[in-house]
């Protein structure tokens, strides 16, 4: 188990590569992040928690959500329906591109952890009324972190809300194939809300953990989701979970996680522990860059690939 001392270090050890990234603006909400925060908790099966760096500031899940929402529709949806709306490659573009959409066939988006995926998975959550449905992925996110008092900065989800045209495009381009088949506006909406859900990184590293004991809670004694679910995200994650840089990521460090453009980082180490991070200096393909530093040193000191 690492000491509170030894985290410390390691975050000393990463704060520097904070220079070579810049925090996300294209959310103008997001750009107000100050780029030399680190902050990292770690979650063990038998509740205890060790952690660095300002754990108590909170951090929107950008994409990080969308592991959720996955986990959350496979549930309620079922494995051959949410597949029949997204695959399950990935993609080697960037989170946000519309390219691949066009060159297959059915243009369904290849993965759930691009955006169009995300989109298309967000889309397939039940209810009536974006106010229900948000209640419900939130009653989940209740549920995962052991949390009630968890939910989303308003600023934030407003400040996406206004600016994202490319989601709309993305959108719109999945209502034209028949992937989506409601309003626009009311989708953007939902998904805004669900990436500006807010926590700290002792949050995310419950929901990790709850992850790599393959949808068990082991401090609550309460199974959060079935076994193969629990699979599926982790599969995801290892595959697709920091986007175009999943490959590199899998061989430097190997621990299936999921990053969010907030600098955000949720990672479990399967049977081991769930891992909370945020540290907002993002490098060119959207991932934290002191974050995946500090990964990359916890992984090589303790072994932790999976590989
Ligand atoms: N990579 C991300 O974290 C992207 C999430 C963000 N809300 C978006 O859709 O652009």
């Amino acid at each position: 188990m690492y000491t509170a001392i030894e985290l410390q270090r390691f975050v000393e050890q990463a704060k520097p590569y904070a220079k070579y990234g810049k925090v996300a603006n294209y959310i103008p909400a997001l750009s107000k992040a100050n780029p030399d925060d680190l902050s990292i908790a770690i979650y063990y099966p038998d509740g205890t928690v060790v952690c660095a760096g300002d754990t108590e500031k909170n951090v929107t899940l950008q994409s990080i959500s969308k592991i959720i929402t996955l986990a959350f529709v496979l549930m309620n949806r079922g494995e051959k329906a949410v597949f029949h709306k997204v695959g399950m490659e990935p993609t080697g573009d960037p989170f946000n591109s519309i390219a691949k959409l066009e060159e297959v066939q059915p243009a369904k988006p290849l993965n759930p952890m691009i955006n169009a995926g995300a989109l298309a998975v967000t889309h397939m959550i039940d209810g009536t009324t974006v106010t229900k449905r948000f209640h419900q992925l939130l009653t989940f996110v209740h549920s995962l972190t052991g949390n009630a008092a968890i939910t989303y900065s308003k600023e934030v989800a407003q400040s996406e809300f206004e600016t994202a045209f490319l989601n709309r495009s993305l959108c719109y381009f999945l209502k034209q194939h028949g992937i989506i088949d409601e309003d626009v506006e009311q989708l953007m909406d939902l998904y805004t809300k669900q990436c500006a859900i807010e926590m700290t990184c002792i949050d995310l590293a419950r929901i990790g953990l709850v992850f790599a004991m393959d949808g068990f809670d082991p401090i609550t004694k309460q199974r959060i989701m079935p076994p193969h679910v629990a699979r599926i995200c982790k599969t995801f994650m290892v595959t697709c979970g920091m986007y175009n840089a999943s490959g590199e990521f899998a061989i430097k460090i190997g621990i299936p996680a999921k990053s969010g453009v907030s600098g955000g980082i949720l990672a479990a180490v399967p049977g081991r522990l769930g891992i909370g991070i945020f540290g907002p200096a993002l490098d060119e393909k959207g991932n934290s860059i002191t974050g995946m530093k500090l990964l990359e040193l916890l992984s090589k000191t303790y072994s932790l690939s999976i590989f």
